[in-house]
């Protein structure tokens, strides 16, 4: 990546606590609930555990959530493996502008450049999207998977993961409709075609940790994102009563769960999709995979009606998520002059 290009620096208000950034140790808060899945346990009893981990963060962790440890070991290994390939062999796999997944280091969030480099794939090959995010056009587009040579097994890795993470992805979106008072398949249906996608993150250490972020602050645009993080550290949320940035201690084989736009829109704003942020530091590498939990292309999002009443009225308008996600992807490959595309974009 080279030295600190202009393009990373963050605005003076978005830059990290350096106390943090200089040595890596992460001073880690204990707050974010970490929920317990194991099947003997009630399900009434997660799913009101859970009602109050969104409620009041958008975050938490689960254990005891079914997917592999070793499966896990696995995909962490091959993430590491191809990340350590040259430059010129990860970049015959490099994303465009019309196919978003693929190799890319040149992501931006909020229009900054992130101190990282990222590997996206597909759940489902190919995946049907939006041609353009005009409202007007009504073309779709197939987009398929780019696979790397090397490492070996990689695809088979990557796609033994992939539906391994979903089914944990569909347990949680039971146990959140539970929640909610619904019947536990209400929300299934969004995700008949779904978009939803993985990515490997790697951040390298950075020269100058206190300037730069390896994710800018924004919310997960989907539903729900499935989050495996390594021992290092850096994941900042922010806080929901008061904005706080709290850090999000690593636990072994535990997995983070975050609140997407879309459930804060179904939701009407009970459930909320927290800011976050990753922090960088001078020492050591990070690496993270997240699962992005993403409805059909042709779902329209909007406030659920038996969640409506006379006193709480819709807070949103009704928005497709095609082309929400197309747009969101074309300000994500590059610099762009417009601010990208937020929910509050669709407050009634
Ligand atoms: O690396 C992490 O811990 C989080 C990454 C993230 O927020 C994202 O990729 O959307
Ligand atoms: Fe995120």
């Amino acid at each position: 990546m080279g030295g600190l290009d202009e393009d990373f620096i963050q605005a003076p208000e978005h830059r990290p606590n350096t106390k943090l950034t200089n040595s890596g140790d992460f001073i880690f808060s204990d707050e974010i609930p970490t929920i317990d899945l194991s099947s003997d346990r009630d399900k009434t009893t997660i799913a009101t555990e859970i009602a109050e981990a969104c409620e009041r963060w958008g975050f938490f962790q689960v254990i005891n959530h079914g997917l592999p440890s070793d499966l896990r070991r696995r995909v962490e290994k091959t993430a590491a493996d191809f990340f350590i390939l040259t430059a010129e062999e990860k970049r015959r796999v490099k994303r465009d502008e019309v196919n978003p997944m693929g190799y890319h280091d040149e992501e931006h969030t909020k229009n900054v450049r992130d101190w990282k480099e990222i590997f996206d794939f597909f759940l489902q090959d190919p995946t049907i999207v939006p041609a353009t995010p005009e409202p007007e056009d009504t073309e779709l587009r197939e987009l398929t998977n780019q696979w790397p040579q090397n490492p070996s097994h990689f695809r088979e890795v990557c796609q033994e993961y992939a539906r391994e993470v979903e089914k944990l992805a569909f347990k949680l979106l039971e146990l959140i409709s539970i929640s909610l008072g619904l019947s536990g398949d209400r929300l299934k249906d969004y995700f008949k075609e779904q978009t939803s996608f993985l990515r490997f993150n790697h951040y390298p250490p950075c020269p100058n940790p206190e300037l730069a972020l390896g994710v800018g602050r924004h919310k997960d645009g989907g539903a729900l994102t499935v989050l495996a993080q390594d021992s290092v550290g850096g994941l900042q949320v922010s806080h929901r009563s008061d904005g706080q940035w709290i850090s999000v201690k690593p636990i072994p084989d535990a997995l983070i769960i975050n609140i997407g736009n879309c459930m804060q829109v179904w939701t009407n704003d009970k459930y909320w999709s927290a800011e976050h942020r990753v922090v960088v530091n001078t020492s050591k590498e990070r690496f993270s995979i997240p699962f992005f939990f993403f409805p059909s292309h042709k779902a329209n999002i909007k406030p659920l009606e038996e969640l409506i009443r006379e006193e709480n009225p819709p807070c949103y308008k009704s928005y497709n998520w095609g082309k929400f996600f197309v747009s969101r992807n074309r300000s994500d490959f590059k610099k762009l002059e417009v601010e990208n595309i937020q929910i509050d974009h669709f407050k009634a």
